[in-house]
């Protein structure tokens, strides 16, 4: 297996800019807690995602709807604590920046100042264009994404594949160059066709990251406890699972159980 090139000493929002020019792809999963983070980010993971996906995957909510502000930056301030290399971006959660620029900046102050990440993401383009601008004129780096939101779900109803119309398609390439335009450093791309992805990364000169947007674009992003399959139920065609990590631990978990109820744990050696 090849070894992630370690190209920087630390990854920094100019970094990848850089890494797009380059051609380098760029590696992003998301981190919720210490502990993963430090794997992540030894292992030379180039972006950690603080995702709202924690609410999914760390709260078993069913949505990202509900997870707060506070609890956003509880587990950012964990990944922050972990990491040496990996740049860090949090994303700004539902409710948080919606309302008016000056509750997003608030938002992202909170975000940067509570938590030392080093960057933020927020769903949308130019519904919350204003918004993005404020943040950015406070010197706090900006991710947009588009795409599948997961934050407008109820709008949509599905999680199915976004734009697939001409017209969906255009105003997507709209907000992408808008984005580029007033300032943000990169971008998510979330289930789109392939085909639109990649005329988008074309398009722009920052890097676009893709989860579900195929292979024309400049990196990858991925839910982590998808990729090493502790999560069972998502199953969307997108991910790829590199370790079956829900069988390997029920058998460990198995294992423990007889071992207690046989007492073969502890040993002679496992006690004082
Ligand atoms: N565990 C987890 N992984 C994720 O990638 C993730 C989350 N949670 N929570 C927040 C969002 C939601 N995301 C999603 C959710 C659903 C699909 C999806 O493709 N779902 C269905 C298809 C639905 C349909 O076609 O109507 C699937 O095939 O599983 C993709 C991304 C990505 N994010
Ligand atoms: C799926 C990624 C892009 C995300 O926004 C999240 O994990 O919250
Ligand atoms: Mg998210």
């Amino acid at each position: 297996m090849s070894v992630a090139k370690k190209q920087y000493k630390r990854v920094t929002v100019k970094s990848l800019v850089e890494m797009k020019a380059n051609g380098e792809k760029i590696s992003m999963l998301t981190a919720y807690d210490y502990t993963m983070a430090k794997i992540l980010d030894n292992a030379g993971v180039d972006v950690l995602l603080v995702g709202d996906s924690a609410s999914n995957v760390m709260a078993g909510h069913e949505t990202t709807l509900p997870i707060t502000l506070d609890q956003m930056i509880y587990h950012a301030s964990s990944v922050v604590r972990a990491i040496e290399r990996s740049l860090v971006v949090v994303d700004l959660p539902f409710g948080s920046y919606q309302s008016d620029p000056k509750e997003a900046l608030r938002s992202a102050i909170r975000i940067m100042k509570e938590s030392g990440g080093h960057s933020i993401k927020l769903e949308g383009g130019k519904e919350i264009k204003e918004s993005i601008k404020r943040i950015l004129n406070a010197g706090i780096p900006v991710m947009g994404h588009l795409g599948l939101t997961p934050q407008s779900i109820y709008k949509f109803g599905t999680y199915t594949v976004r734009a697939k119309e001409e017209e969906e398609a255009e105003k997507l390439m709209e907000d992408a160059l808008m984005l580029e335009r007033i300032g943000c450093f990169a971008l998510v791309l979330e289930k789109v066709p392939a085909k639109l992805a990649q005329k988008v990364a074309e398009a722009i000169s920052i890097p676009v990251i893709g989860i579900g947007a195929g292979n024309g674009v400049d990196g990858q992003v991925l839910v982590t406890h998808d990729m090493v399959g502790m999560t069972h139920e998502f199953n969307p065609r997108f991910l790829r699972r590199y370790l079956d990590l829900y069988k390997e631990m029920t058998g460990a978990f198995q294992q423990y159980i007889a071992d207690v109820k046989s007492k073969d744990f502890p040993n002679e050696e496992e006690q004082y």
